[in-house]
C-alpha cells in the first residue's frame, strides 16, 4: 500500500490516482502476480520531489538496462520521459452482455478527470489515475492520436519508441494495435495509422523505412513475413546494447499498400489458437519493428568534441554535413494475459499458456524492479524482456495501452491489468536521441564527388590536351609561317641590298657622270666665253657669223639650262635615293627588327606590304633613273653635235679669217706691184714676176681648197679664157692667169660673166690700154675675139670717152 500512497503523492500527470488503500490485487495472470508480490512486500518506492513530481532517476535508478548506445552517435542529450500509459474499455460483447446480464460492471470511467473506478465490492470501489482514459466508444483515430502518435513522432525524430497493447485476452488489443482496417480505414489500428503517417513523413529518396514482423512462440521468435524462420536468436551489442534480430526478415516499405500487404501476410501467419476464451485469441506475442534510418543535414553542433569537430570542419568546410537518425519503433501486441485455469487450456494450448505467463510474468517482475528502482532488472529471464529491456528503462519513448473488459467476471484480471499499467507508470526511460553521422551515405557521397571530380578533372584534362593541342598546331604554324616569311623577307633583303648597292653604284657612275658633265661644262662654258670673247673680236668682221654665235649663245643657254634642270634631277634623284637610301635603312632596321622578334603573321605581312610598296617605290625610280639617264645621253649626245659644229664653225672660222688676212697681204702686195703706167709697168714687172712666181705656189695652195667647190670649178674654167685674155694683154705674162683670176675674184666678187670682169679690168686699169683690147679683136683664138667684142660693146654703151677710141679700133 506504501506503493499506492506513493503513487498518490504524482502530480495530477503522474499521480496513478487511487482513492483506496487497500490492496485489491487478486490477479492470477503472471505480469500481475508479479507486480502484485512486489506492490505486496513492499519493495522500493519511487522517488520523489519536493514539489511531488518524481525525482528525475539517479544514475541507478536511471540504468538502462542496455548500455549507452551512442558511442557512436554525438548527441549526449538525454531526456527523462515517463512511460505514458492508457487504458480502453472494450465495448461489451454478446457474451459479456449474456453472462453478465445480472451483474453491473466492476469499472467505472472518468474520462475527463482521466480516473478509473474499479469496483471492488458492492460498496467500494478504487480509483486509478492514467494518462488518458478511453470509453468504449473511443475511435481508433484518438487513441492513435493520444496514446502512438507522440511516440511515433519521436521515433521520426531520432529516438527509439515503443508502443504496447498489454491486456486480457479479448479485449481488444489487437483490435487497438493491429487491425487493418481494410474495408473501414476508421478501423485501422496503431499499427497501420503509425507507418500510414511514417511513410508520409519520410522521403524515400534519403531515408529508408524497413519492417520485420515476428510472433514470440513458446519462446521461439519467429518471423512472420517468412515463416519457416524460426528460433531467431536475439542479437545483443555488448557495447552499444543494441538488440537486434539478424535472423528477421527486413522489408523495406514502398507504401502504405505494401505495408498492409505485409501486415496482412503477417497476421495469416500469426499464430492463431482456439482457447475456450476467444475463438481467435493470439496465442503469440506480436512484434512489430521498424527501423527508420532518416538523413539529416545539420551544422556541425558546438557540442562536438574538437577532435570531432576538426576532423568534419577539414572534411565539410563547415557547411552541412550528412547526418544520419536511426531509430527502431516497436509495436507490440502482447498475448493474452488470461489466467490458466479459467481459460481451460490443456496439451499444447497449455503449454502455450505457460509460456505467455512465463514471459509476460517476466515483463511483470522487470516492470516491478525498474519501478521500484531495484538494483536488478531481471530481463534475461525472457526473450520477450530481453526484446523489451529497451522500451522500459532503457532509451525509448514508450506508450502502453492497457485493454480492460467491462465484465465483471473478470474482475481480478481487470485490477491486475490495471496495477500493471500503474507499475509501468513508475518507469521513467532516459529518451536519447540516435544521431549518428552518416559515414556510409558520406562515403557514398564523397565518392560520388570523388567520381564527379575525377570525371571533371578527366574532362578538363581532355579540354587541356586538346587546346594544348590546337595551341602546338597553331604555334607550329606560326614558327612554318614565320620561317616562311623570314625566308621571304631574307630573299627580298639580299634582292633589295644587291639592288641597293647596284643603285649605289649606279648613283656613283651618274655622279662621276655629273662631275665630268659638269666639268667639261665648266671647260665648255670656258670654251664658250673664250669663243665669245673671239666672236666679239671678230663680230665686225663676221657678220654672217653673228647667227651662228648667237645660235651658239642660245643653243648653249639652253644646254646650260638644261644642264642645270639634269642637276637639279640628279639632285633630286639623289635625294629620293637618299631617301630611298633611309627607307632601305629603316627597312633592313625593321626587317632585323622583325627577324629578332617578329610577333606574328600580320607584321610579316605590313612589313611585306611596306616592303612591297618600297620595291615598287625603288622600281619607280629606277625607271625615273633610266629615263633621266636616257634624256641626259641624248643631252649628251646634242652636246657632242653643237660641240662638233661649234668646232667646225671655229675651224671654219680660223681658216677664213687666216684666208683673209693673206689676201689682205697679198693684196697689200699687188697693190704694191701694180704699174702707174706703161713705164712702171715694166719696171715693176721684174718686181711683180718674182713675187708672184713666190707666191704662186702659196696662192695655189690656198686655193686648193676651192678646188673641190663647183662654183670653183666654174671659175677654174673661166680662168683659162680669163689667162688667155690676160696672155693676149700681156697681163699673164706678167702676173700669171691664176693670179689674174683671183685678183678679178677678190676685187669683183659679184661679176656675173668673164666679159664684165675683162671690161671692169681694162677700165680700172688702164694698164693693158685700150690698144691692147683693140689687139684682142685681131686675135686668132676665137674666144679671145668674142670676148674682146663683147668688151668693147660695153665701152661703147658706157659711152666711156673710150668710144671714139673704139671707133677709131673698129675702123
Ligand atoms: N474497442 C472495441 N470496439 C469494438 N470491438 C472491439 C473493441 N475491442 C475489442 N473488440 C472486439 O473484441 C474482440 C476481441 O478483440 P481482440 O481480438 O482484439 O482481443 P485480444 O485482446 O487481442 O485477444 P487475444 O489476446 O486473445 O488475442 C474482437 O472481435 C474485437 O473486434
Amino acid at each position: 500500500m506504501a506503493s499506492r500512497s506513493s503513487r498518490q503523492s504524482y502530480s495530477h500527470n503522474h499521480n496513478n490516482g487511487s482513492s483506496s488503500s487497500s490492496s485489491t490485487s487478486t490477479s492470477s495472470s503472471s505480469a500481475a502476480a508479479a507486480v502484485s508480490s512486489r506492490t505486496t512486500v513492499g519493495h522500493a518506492q519511487p522517488a520523489h520531489n519536493s514539489s511531488g513530481r518524481p525525482k528525475p532517476p539517479s544514475a541507478t535508478s536511471r540504468r538502462s538496462v542496455i548500455p549507452n548506445s551512442r558511442t557512436q552517435s554525438f548527441h549526449s542529450d538525454q531526456e527523462p520521459r515517463r512511460v505514458r500509459v492508457a487504458i480502453r474499455l472494450r465495448p461489451r460483447n454478446a457474451e459479456d452482455l449474456l453472462s453478465d446480464a445480472d451483474f453491473s460492471d466492476c469499472v467505472e470511467l472518468q474520462p475527463e478527470l482521466k480516473r478509473l473506478k474499479l469496483s471492488k465490492n458492492n460498496w467500494s470501489s478504487e480509483s486509478y489515475r492514467f494518462d488518458e482514459v478511453f470509453t468504449e466508444t473511443a475511435s481508433q483515430k484518438r487513441v492513435y492520436e493520444v496514446v502512438a502518435k507522440p511516440v511515433v513522432e519521436s521515433v521520426l525524430n531520432g529516438y527509439n519508441g515503443t508502443v504496447m497493447a498489454y491486456g486480457q485476452t479479448g479485449t481488444g488489443k489487437t483490435y487497438t494495435v493491429g487491425r487493418l482496417g481494410k474495408e473501414d480505414a476508421s478501423e485501422r489500428g496503431i499499427m497501420v495509422r503509425a507507418l500510414e503517417d511514417i511513410i508520409a513523413s519520410t522521403s524515400p529518396a534519403s531515408d529508408s523505412v524497413e519492417v520485420s514482423y515476428l510472433q514470440l512462440y513458446m519462446e521461439s521468435i519467429q518471423d512472420l513475413l517468412a515463416p519457416e524462420k524460426t528460433n531467431i536468436p536475439i542479437n545483443e551489442d555488448p557495447k552499444t546494447g543494441e538488440v537486434s534480430l539478424p535472423g528477421a526478415t527486413v522489408v523495406r516499405v514502398q507504401d502504405l499498400d505494401h505495408f498492409l500487404q505485409l501486415l496482412q501476410v503477417g497476421e495469416a501467419n500469426r499464430h492463431a489458437a482456439n482457447t475456450k476464451m476467444n475463438t481467435e485469441s493470439s496465442r503469440s506475442h506480436a512484434i512489430l519493428m521498424v527501423h527508420i534510418r532518416r538523413s539529416v543535414h545539420e551544422k556541425v553542433n558546438d557540442e562536438i568534441n574538437s577532435q570531432e569537430k576538426g576532423t568534419k570542419s577539414d572534411l565539410f568546410d563547415g557547411n552541412g554535413i550528412p547526418i544520419v537518425r536511426k531509430s527502431k519503433l516497436l509495436i507490440v501486441d502482447l498475448a493474452g494475459s488470461e489466467r490458466i485455469d479459467k481459460s481451460g487450456s490443456e496439451g499444447l494450448l497449455l503449454e502455450e499458456a505457460k509460456f505467455i505467463n512465463l514471459s509476460l510474468s517476466s515483463l511483470g517482475k522487470c516492470i516491478n524492479a525498474l519501478a521500484e528502482n531495484s538494483s536488478h532488472i531481471p530481463t534475461r529471464d525472457s526473450k520477450l524482456t530481453r526484446l523489451l529491456r529497451d522500451s522500459f528503462g532503457g532509451s525509448a519513448r514508450t506508450s502502453l495501452i492497457v485493454t480492460i473488459g467491462p465484465s465483471a467476471r473478470h474482475h481480478a484480471e481487470t485490477a491486475s491489468t490495471i496495477m500493471f499499467g500503474q507499475r509501468a507508470m513508475k518507469i521513467v526511460n532516459m529518451v536519447k536521441l540516435k544521431e549518428e553521422f552518416d559515414y556510409e551515405s558520406l562515403s557514398r557521397k564523397l565518392e560520388g564527388q570523388v567520381d564527379h571530380l575525377t570525371a571533371e578533372i578527366e574532362r578538363q584534362q581532355k579540354l587541356r590536351d586538346d587546346d594544348k593541342y590546337k595551341l602546338e598546331k597553331q604555334l607550329r604554324e606560326c614558327h612554318d609561317s614565320f620561317a616562311e616569311a623570314r625566308k621571304v623577307l631574307v630573299t627580298r633583303s639580299e634582292i633589295l641590298e644587291k639592288e641597293n648597292i647596284h643603285l649605289e653604284s649606279e648613283m656613283k657612275g651618274i655622279l662621276n657622270e655629273l662631275n665630268h658633265q659638269k666639268d667639261l661644262n665648266n671647260l665648255m662654258q670656258d670654251k664658250v666665253s673664250k669663243l665669245e670673247m673671239s666672236l666679239k673680236h671678230s663680230e665686225q668682221h663676221q657678220l654672217e657669223n653673228s647667227t651662228y654665235q648667237k645660235v651658239l649663245a642660245d643653243t648653249t643657254q639652253m644646254y646650260e639650262k638644261k644642264m642645270a634642270e639634269l642637276i637639279k634631277q640628279i639632285e633630286d634623284e639623289r635625294a629620293h635615293s637618299e631617301n630611298a637610301e633611309e627607307q632601305l635603312a629603316l627597312m633592313k632596321k625593321l626587317l632585323s627588327e622583325q627577324q629578332k622578334s617578329i610577333q606574328g603573321q600580320k607584321q610579316i605581312d605590313e612589313l611585306a606590304l611596306k616592303l612591297q610598296e618600297m620595291y615598287q617605290l625603288h622600281e619607280n625610280t629606277l625607271s625615273e633613273l633610266q629615263s633621266l639617264k636616257s634624256e641626259n645621253k641624248d643631252l649628251l649626245l646634242q652636246k657632242e653635235k653643237l660641240n662638233e659644229e661649234l668646232h667646225s664653225v671655229r675651224q671654219r672660222l680660223l681658216e677664213q679669217e687666216k684666208q683673209r688676212k693673206g689676201i689682205e697681204n697679198e693684196l697689200f702686195k699687188l697693190k704694191r706691184a701694180v704699174p702707174e703706167n706703161e713705164n712702171d709697168f715694166e719696171d715693176k714687172k721684174s718686181y711683180m714676176k718674182e713675187e708672184l712666181s713666190k707666191g704662186s705656189s702659196e696662192f695655189g695652195n690656198r686655193m686648193g681648197s676651192y678646188r673641190s667647190n663647183p662654183l670653183r670649178e666654174n671659175i677654174s674654167g673661166q680662168r683659162a679664157t680669163i689667162a688667155k685674155i690676160c696672155e693676149e694683154g700681156k697681163i699673164s705674162s706678167v702676173i700669171g692667169p691664176n693670179k689674174v683670176c683671183l685678183i678679178l675674184l677678190f676685187f669683183f666678187p659679184v661679176v656675173t660673166s668673164i666679159d664684165t670682169m675683162i671690161y671692169k679690168l681694162f677700165g680700172l686699169h688702164n694698164t693693158v690700154g685700150l690698144q691692147k683690147i683693140l689687139q684682142l679683136l685681131t686675135s686668132e683664138d676665137s674666144d679671145v675675139q668674142v670676148h674682146a667684142v663683147k668688151v668693147v660693146a660695153n665701152l661703147a654703151a658706157e659711152g666711156a670717152p673710150h668710144l671714139p677710141i673704139i671707133s677709131t679700133c673698129l675702123k
